[in-house]
């Protein structure tokens, strides 16, 4: 069987390069790529993608041995129909691995078509790192390497304004493309870079915030026989993702001009202000996806799908995504409860094989970032404590114990904190003084939540009591012992 390359299209049109982007993995490609895919179609856009690569495990090696090339499957629910496509995209031109090809990364900036930034670096790439210097080759931050490159495009033109860019970080941290800018002109100022180009970063390009929604478990590892069947050739960049999609993009009217995608018909928005969309995104799909995993997969479950259609689980989320999540948020409850509706839907999408593992990422600082406020809403609110996001903060605390009864757990974390945890369950039984003093450690170490959780009343004897019961009890007997175990607070207060 043949490998997906060129040779294997009909259609084989040659863009120009209009975006330069950061990060090679699924998410793009089954996003930002394929919607230039969708408008290049329609000859909407009619420029390629260069995608260059930040880190050791990138997929641009995989990018160039098929020409940019990969299929990308789109599964579940349109116009209320299940639905599978799939389809070659083609707007990836190349891809560079800046540690061996920087030369040619710089050469891009004389590219005069070149008009558009994106990136998804992870949560962790938009930051400002010290060691970055102008002349390293490559820095090591990503706003580092835009930083040097938007110098190199400066002075290829001069300071010409109308060869800035428009930058799309697709980042999922509050408010990326100011962070992002604030980090480049930090580093142009430490690197002691001429006013006239901090002027230019100003004036000649527009960093918008964005926020993005669409759910992209990636490579099909479980089906990827049956798919290379289906399809008649080997490519190792599949990837799937759901159909639904969402980009807010906030920015100026011309971007909507430049980036046509709402014209092509995408879902696809440029508006003045984005944070509403993105309070109820981040708080009840993101808030639920957290929510739930450390509590489903000790329960046994794997993926989201089965999660949110076992019926003690299924209880769990919803309870607490409509009892505890929703109230704490201010639009009006039939908005909120019709999204909430819709991403029970999305998680439930039969074709998807979403891995609680994979959400697992990271879950200290997705807790931090994507349930804490609605945690601390909730006291300030009523009072009391949202028992079912408490009960998963609990589960979250004996997750990091690293075992799911005999099986290993693989946790994936920043070093200190997986180091943090490991000693701290390492000098632990099941006795409740031991548990209590190890939650009361946790809970007050601010570098994890960025305050001190045992000043919250009642929190550090609730999350000790449901840790015991965990550790006791299993998760099973746990979750259905958890309406007895609220008491006082099992009231609905929505
Ligand atoms: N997969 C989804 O359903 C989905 C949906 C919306 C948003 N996202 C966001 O996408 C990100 C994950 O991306 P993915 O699903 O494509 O995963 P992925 O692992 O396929 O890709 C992550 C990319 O980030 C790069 N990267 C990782 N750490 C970096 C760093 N410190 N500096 C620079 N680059 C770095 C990697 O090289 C890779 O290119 C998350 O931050 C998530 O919030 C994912
Ligand atoms: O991608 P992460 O690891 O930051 O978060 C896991 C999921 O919550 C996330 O990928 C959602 O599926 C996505 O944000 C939907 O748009």
């Amino acid at each position: 069987m043949q490998i997906l390359t060129k040779a294997l299209l009909d259609n084989d049109q040659l863009y120009p390069e209009k975006v330069l982007q950061f990060g090679t993995g699924n998410f793009l490609r089954a996003f930002t790529d394929w919607q230039i895919h969708e408008m290049n179609k329609q000859n909407l856009f009619n420029g390629r993608v260069v995608v260059v690569q930040s880190t050791p495990n990138g997929t641009v090696d995989m990018i160039n041995e098929q020409d940019g090339l990969y299929t990308l499957y789109l599964q579940g629910i349109k116009d209320q129909k299940p639905v599978s496509e799939h389809e070659v995209i083609s707007s990836v031109s190349r891809g560079l691995n800046l540690v061996n090809n920087y030369v040619e990364y710089l050469a891009m900036a004389k590219n005069p078509e070149l008009r558009f930034i994106i990136s998804n670096t992870t949560e962790a790439g938009i930051t400002f790192q010290v060691e970055d210097q102008l002349h390293d080759r490559p820095q090591k931050s990503f706003p580092g390497k835009l930083t040097a490159f938007l110098y190199e495009r400066f002075q290829v033109f001069k300071g010409d304004r109308s060869k800035g860019f428009i930058i799309l970080p697709c980042e999922l941290i509050e408010e990326n493309g100011k962070e992002l800018k604030r980090i480049v002109l930090q580093f142009a100022r430490t690197w002691n870079l001429e006013t006239e180009f901090i002027d230019w970063v100003e004036d000649a390009n527009t960093f918008c915030n964005t926020l993005v929604d669409r759910i992209v478990p990636g490579f099909p590892k479980d089906t990827i026989k049956e798919k290379t069947e289906e399809l008649g050739y080997i490519d190792k960049l599949v990837v799937v993702g759901e159909q639904f999609h969402l980009f807010v993009i906030e920015g100026p009217e011309f971007v909507k001009e430049e980036f046509p995608a709402e014209k092509a018909g995408l879902n696809v928005h440029v508006v003045d202000d984005l944070s509403s969309y993105r309070l109820k995104k981040v708080k009840i799909l993101n808030g639920a996806h957290t929510l739930m995993t450390p509590v489903s997969y000790l329960y046994g479950l794997n993926t989201v799908s089965e999660a949110v259609t076992t019926d003690v689980m299924k209880e769990y989320i919803e309870d607490t995504m409509f009892n505890e999540i929703l109230p704490t948020l201010s639009f009006s409850k039939e908005e909120l409860t019709n999204f909430s509706e819709d991403v029970l839907n999305r998680f439930k999408n039969p074709f998807i094989h979403h891995y609680l593992s994979s959400i697992a990422l990271n879950s200290i600082s997705k807790f931090k970032a994507r349930i804490l406020p609605t945690l601390l809403d909730y006291v300030n609110q009523f009072g009391k404590l949202p028992n079912g996001i408490v009960f998963s903060l609990s589960a979250l605390i004996y997750f990091y114990k690293g075992k799911r009864g005999t099986e290993v757990i693989e946790l994936v974390d920043d070093e200190e904190t997986l180091t943090l945890f490991k000693k701290l369950w390492s000098d632990c039984d099941d006795s409740e003084m031991k548990i209590g003093d190890l939650v009361s450690n946790i809970l007050s170490d601010e570098r994890l939540w960025g305050l001190n959780l045992n000043e919250i009343p009642n929190l550090t004897e609730l999350v000790t009591r449901y840790v015991v019961t965990i550790a006791r009890l299993g998760m099973t007997e746990a979750l259905k012992q958890l309406p007895h175990l609220k008491g006082e607070y099992n009231e609905s207060v929505y």
